[in-house]
């Protein structure tokens, strides 16, 4: 017996906690709506809130007009009755001409609150969010998830917004047809008349909400099932996928990664709906039975006449009508607030991953002086570095970058190289160790203003689909005008006649999804990607990075390239990794990487004396290139 009333006492506590939990989440909602309202403006949000209720108001006017209409039909008052009538009509047109000014004010506050959070979005995830940060599964489902609804552009969080708003409508709809069965029906039937609705109505929406807690813990199913499906769809992966004869691997792979997405979604919508929508229309059902009966009562008991029955009825059923989805509202509040949740997430993520991590030291005061730091040596001291925490990629790494040398790194697949050029940059900070500039830490150095000083081509470059003009200036944006600068280096890259053989030259697209567009093969993506870093260094950026900056172009183009070296680094510090060594070593210096760690420094000439690994992998490069040359 005391085991009963002990495991009654904690179901009822674990209710209680529900709804108390339930009672905060409602509080939390309240208030980031409020919140992202406040961004749309008071002038619209003002506006908008009297259109809703003068438009929430008008069938409630339509219904007592009508009523008093009818009334005065039955007492044979013929000719005040059409003045009610055509008063109830203007309701109803006033109601319906409405309509298209409350849309558009609707639209125009998801305008305004979206333009805040698209923004605070991008804004975030450009400057915030450090790179290691961005790649963590756990950020990237958030990045997606919020990256959706503003690829959509349908239920963001300005939808949300102004759709709370407009569940203003709907309960000033409410509030009169209550007002009217009270006046008419009496205020028992008024009191069955709101309980039905507010019982029904939280049915839903409840029920709803928890429907969109599950959608959004399906965020990670749902990327990888957007993935294979954008795999499946786009021209990015569609000559591979042709080649390599995975046309019926991907529609399984889809098949099975939408069925691991969707089924869960569906059990877990059956649990969500399925009960509760028994009890919830059965309550409804009971209570507007019990209101009717109470209206019919009035009639049989002859207190009430038809113009007053009428209204009672109508205002009765507009309270049933209370317990459906709003179209306008739930579904927008629901979704739209995933996304705002999903971009909270996103930065909530992101600061606790940076927490950590040491804050630039650097005030408004001691900004150091970055054109100086053009002259100074650059030094790796005791660098060590893991992507994970546990696997070292770089490990007591230390070299020196003197100013205005060349300095060539190579090592084999997966060695380090890039991942130098990473933290080199400022886009990943050491674990261990410093990276000085001068005598300089990095760490204390303003990162966008470092990372000015750098040109960099990486090895898996970007081919942006806008024009050439932007193409190459898009390393020194603010001379986008620079057409004299565009074509030089455009030129010194080896696209001498790609301009002239454009058809909006410097303003044709890269992209086959325009009229005026061209593709570019893929040496000749490399060839711009190289003139961006040129066109760097030509407005100010003093290191230049080149990794694998040939990989995609022929043995003359090669050739060409190393032929230019000497000039294209000349008076700027510059490094470049490469595979080739019989490139390489026309750098100052070259640095053997194995394993995260310096294994040989110096000179060309010097290390093949040394006898060492370089010596051992250029010569045999080099009697490979031989025995190539030989048989040809
Ligand atoms: N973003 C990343 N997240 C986790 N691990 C990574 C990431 N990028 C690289 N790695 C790992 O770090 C190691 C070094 O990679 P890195 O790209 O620096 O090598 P690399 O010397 O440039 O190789 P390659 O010559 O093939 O370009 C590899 O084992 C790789 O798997």
């Amino acid at each position: 017996m005391p085991e009963q009333t002990h495991g009654a006492r904690a179901r009822a506590s674990g209710r209680l906690r529900r709804i108390s939990d339930r009672a905060g989440e409602r509080r939390r909602a309240a208030r980031q709506l409020a919140g992202l309202l406040s961004r749309a403006g008071r002038g619209a949000v003002a506006s908008t809130i009297l259109a809703h209720l003068v438009a929430g108001s008008m069938p409630i006017v339509f219904l007592v007009c009508l009523g008093r209409a009818l009334q005065l039909l039955v007492s044979e008052s013929g000719s005040i009755a059409v003045w009610w009538l055509a008063a109830g009509l203007s309701a109803f047109l006033l109601q319906q001409l409405l309509a298209p000014v409350q849309l558009l004010l609707s639209e125009m506050i998801a305008r305004q609150v979206d333009r805040y959070c698209l923004r605070r979005f991008t804004g975030f995830a450009l400057t915030r969010a450090p790179l290691r940060t961005l790649e963590r599964p756990a950020v990237a489902d958030r990045l997606s998830q919020a990256n959706e609804a503003f690829e959509q552009m349908a239920l963001t969080p300005g939808a949300a917004a102004e759709g709370a708003l407009a569940l203003i409508a709907r309960y000033t709809q409410l509030a009169g047809a209550v007002v009217v069965v009270a006046v008419t029906a009496g205020p028992w039937a008024a009191l069955g008349a709101a309980f039905v609705a507010v019982v029904t109505r939280r049915g839903q929406s409840a029920a709803f909400n928890r429907w969109g807690k599950h959608v959004r813990l399906a965020a990670p199913a749902r990327r990888r099932t957007a993935y294979v499906r954008d795999l499946a769809t786009s021209t990015r992966a569609a000559k591979e996928i042709r080649t390599l004869g995975l046309i019926d691997w991907i529609d399984d792979r889809y098949a099975a990664e939408s069925r691991g997405h969707l089924e869960p979604l569906w059990r877990s919508r059956r649990a969500v709906y399925g009960r509760p929508f028994v009890v919830y229309t059965l309550l409804g059902l009971a209570g507007t039975a019990a209101a009717l009966l109470a209206v019919a009562g009035l009639g049989a008991g002859g207190t009430a006449s038809v113009g007053p029955l009428a209204m009672a009825v109508q205002g009765v059923v507009l309270c049933a009508r209370f317990g459906v989805m709003f179209s306008e509202s739930d579904t927008k509040m629901v979704y739209g607030r995933n996304a705002w949740e999903a971009l909270l997430e996103f930065e909530r993520v992101c600061l606790a991953a940076t927490a950590g991590e040491r804050r630039r030291r650097t005030t408004a005061e001691n900004v150091p002086d970055l054109a100086a730091l053009r002259s100074r040596t650059i030094t790796f001291d005791g660098v060590s570095f893991s992507y994970d925490g546990r696997r070292p990629v770089l490990r007591d790494l230390g070299f020196q970058l003197s100013a205005g040398t060349s300095t060539a790194l190579v090592g084999v697949n997966g060695a380090g190289k890039t991942t130098l050029v990473k933290v080199l940059t400022g886009l990943y900070r050491p674990d261990e160790g410093r990276v000085l500039v001068g005598g300089t830490d990095l760490v204390d150095l303003p990162p966008e203003a470092w990372r000015r000083q750098f040109a960099v081509t990486f090895q898996d470059f970007v081919r942006y689909e806008l024009t050439i003009r932007e193409n190459v200036a898009m390393s020194a944006i603010t001379h986008l005008d620079d057409d004299a600068g565009i074509l030089a280096e455009l030129s010194r890259a080896g696209l001498g006649e790609l301009v002239a053989s454009s058809p909006s030259g410097l303003d044709t697209p890269l992209t086959r999804a325009t009229a005026d567009g061209r593709e570019l093969s893929g040496g000749q993506w490399q060839r711009l990607a190289l003139a961006r870093s040129l066109f760097a260094v030509r407005h100010g950026a003093s290191v230049l990075v080149l990794d694998e900056p040939t990989a995609q172009l022929d043995a003359r183009g090669e050739a060409e390239f190393y032929d230019m070296f000497l000039e294209l680094t000349r008076g700027v510090t510059s490094m470049i990794i490469s595979h080739r060594f019989s490139s390489v070593r026309r750098a100052d210096r070259i640095v053997v990487l194995d394993g995260g760690s310096v294994a040989e420094c110096g000179g060309h000439d010097d290390l093949v004396a040394a006898g060492g690994e370089y010596a051992r992998l250029f010569s045999a490069q080099a009697s490979r290139f031989a025995r190539a040359g030989g048989k040809a």
